[in-house]
């Protein structure tokens, strides 16, 4: 098992290689087409945040890309390796996790217990025997590590979850996904339920996440943060990739302009 003090794969790998890629996908929910022939990639190092409109396919783009979702036609390469997920747990085996804007947290429980919930770490029984144990110290230190290495601030290791405010809650569910994440992590609307001071908390460890050499993926409306944390935009419109852009080249308004149509672009 990986965990946080593992390096990620995705470290220090060539900036501009492509960690995940889709080619032209296409997913239809009956006579709706939320995916019209969209390609993507994700570049090693980076923050990709995906915008768009009510309806314009990022949702679905994410769970194809997170197994969620069988595309009907298309093709999705990891590290150049063509993959067929089946479903999320296969997604996860090879290195993707996702955390969704309903938080998966487990209130009663404290802070390791959450951060290796389901995948708890075990030790030997008495005696070597077939039982095992959780290993809670072990836990323990691999999440004080982990939280020291993402620079996550937490009142007390031991506390728990329910006691946390909606920040430091999320920043254990973000954190849960950058300890296991071997490629990339993807989140969608990772601060919707936030106030500012708690967004800004989880917008510095999504940043220190990136800074570790985890590529991100990000859906957000909130232009603000995309623009204070991606390094690129992807910009969909009626289930179409709209445009790439970089925040040091454009404005907001540039990108609310692509995104309703105001604006045409050649796709970038
Ligand atoms: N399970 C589903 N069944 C039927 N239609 C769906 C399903 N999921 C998505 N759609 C439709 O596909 C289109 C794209 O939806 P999707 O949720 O991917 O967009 P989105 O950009 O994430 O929107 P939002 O910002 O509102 O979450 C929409 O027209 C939506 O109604």
């Amino acid at each position: 098992m990986s965990t946080l003090t593992a390096t990620p794969e995705t470290r220090g790998a060539d900036p501009g290689r492509n960690v995940l890629e889709a080619r032209n996908l296409v997913k239809s929910y009956g006579h709706v087409v939320a995916l019209d022939g969209v390609d993507f990639e994700l570049r090693a190092g980076e923050i990709l945040a995906v915008v768009g409109d009510n309806g314009a396919g990022k949702s679905t783009l994410i769970k194809t890309l997170t197994g969620a979702v069988v595309p009907d036609s298309g093709e999705i390469l990891l590290d150049g390796q063509p993959v067929h997920f089946k479903g999320p747990l296969d997604a996860r085996h090879r290195g993707i996790e996702a955390v969704y804007q309903d938080l998966a947290v487990a209130p009663a429980l404290d802070i390791p217990s959450n951060l290796f919930l389901g995948r708890e770490l075990l030790s030997l029984g008495l005696l070597g025997s077939v039982f095992r144990r959780l290993d809670k110290r072990r836990m323990r230190e691999e999440a004080e590590r982990a939280m020291a290495e993402l620079k996550f601030r937490l009142p007390s290791i031991a506390s728990r979850v329910e006691n946390l405010s909606g920040g430091q809650r999320q920043g254990v569910a973000v954190a849960r996904a950058a300890v296991f994440a071997r490629k990339l992590v993807i989140m969608d609307e990772p601060t919707a339920a936030l106030g500012v001071r708690e967004t800004g908390q989880v917008l510095e460890l999504i940043r220190n996440i990136r800074d570790r050499g985890l590529p991100v993926v990000l859906i957000s409306h909130n232009m603000p943060n995309v623009f204070e944390l991606a390094d690129r935009i992807f910009i969909m419109r009626l289930g179409r990739r709209a445009a790439v852009v970089s925040p040091k080249t454009h404005t907001m308004a540039d990108v609310v302009a692509i995104m309703t149509g105001a604006v045409k672009v050649e796709a970038g």
